[in-house]
């Protein structure tokens, strides 16, 4: 193939240097040329242990095991905590959700939980709390690759007890017999600004730099990471939230499908606009709506969330 027709491979990256001095500007050019180039990229040597993802997963899976009566009627409210079930939401995708959002230390004794979840709350906030501090070193390696004066300019914009914008959501697509219409997941971008995918099956599919579909590599115990709007929208669009799905090429109909994701989102006052002077955003579209220059990020989410789950959700606290 020639150089012009070569196509871009995924990027997978081992981050195990990512706090030692002497690799870590490397990696962070590393990392963020991969985010201005796919979006997306698959980390490997990352600090979550693989026991912790595992018994994620292996909660996830009791729970959505349990019949829709011990599920449904905790449904999403505002704070992002509660469940949704298949074909439920307006994008009427056939998976279903369990969401974790709020700051550190509200699930305790939260009564918006499903009761299978109460005993399980410690292990959810450690969960989180360790995929905060990831997103963190990521967003400090665009920070120091785009040679911003503070390092920290990015990770201090996304406080963990900043807001309820930081969710984990719990996925399980269930299988089915017959084949159905469309995708797992349709085609979306992410909101937010960083996103940590754990993957238990593949089925993920990329937009790739040549705005092909793409699949993305599913490799046990390695975090896939994409960005969101925001974050997008914010750096003038030198980093990419890119569009992604989940089809049924990787995985066929009749096997379930698990994965999670952690939404890595900014302090809600922050003020969205180009952070790269000179450069104008005029239109910038996310979810199906446009995101105005200086709407705050809190306002944003707000929005997005009652487009996917209706008006109501906005009245359950
Ligand atoms: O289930 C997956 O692998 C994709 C999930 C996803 O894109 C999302 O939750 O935004
Ligand atoms: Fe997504």
């Amino acid at each position: 193939m020639s150089p012009d027709l070569e196509r871009a491979s995924f990027p997978i990256i081992n981050i195990s240097g990512i706090d030692d001095p002497d690799s870590s500007l490397a990696l962070a050019q590393q990392v963020t040329e991969a985010c201005q180039k796919w979006g997306f990229l698959l980390i490997e040597g990352h600090p979550i242990p693989s026991s912790d993802i595992d018994e994620m997963f292996s909660l996830g899976k009791s729970f959505f095991s349990l019949p829709e009566e011990r599920k449904e009627p905790w449904s999403i409210n505002s704070n992002s905590v509660g469940y949704i079930g298949a074909l439920k939401d307006s994008r009427k995708d056939d998976k279903m959700s369990m969401w974790f959002g709020g700051i550190p230390g509200s699930l305790k004794n939260n009564q918006a939980l499903p009761p299978f979840w109460r005993e399980h709350t410690e292990k959810v906030e450690a969960f989180k709390h360790r995929c905060h501090d990831l997103v963190l070193s990521l967003l400090t390696c665009f920070a120091v690759a785009m040679g911003l004066p503070d390092n920290k300019f990015f990770a201090k914009a996304h406080l963990e007890d900043s807001g309820k914008g930081n969710s984990l959501r719990m996925l399980m697509y269930p299988a089915r017999h017959q084949r159905p219409a469309g995708t797992r997941m349709v085609e979306h971008t992410d909101s937010g600004s960083v996103t940590l995918l754990f993957q238990h099956q593949p089925g993920l599919e990329v937009l790739s730099p040549e705005g092909e579909w793409a699949k993305a590599p599913c490799i046990k115990d390695s975090i896939l990471i994409n960005l969101g709007d925001a974050l997008s929208f914010w750096s003038g669009a030198k980093l990419k939230a890119t569009l992604h799905r989940v089809s049924f090429e990787g995985l066929p109909h009749d096997r379930e499908r698990q994965s999670m994701a952690y939404f890595g989102m900014a302090n809600p006052e922050t003020i969205l606009k180009p952070l790269v002077l000179g450069t104008t955003m005029e239109k910038y579209n996310t979810n199906g709506m446009e995101i105005e220059p200086g709407i705050t990020v809190g306002e944003l989410n707000r929005r997005i969330m009652t487009n996917i789950y209706g008006a109501e959700l906005m009245t359950k606290g």
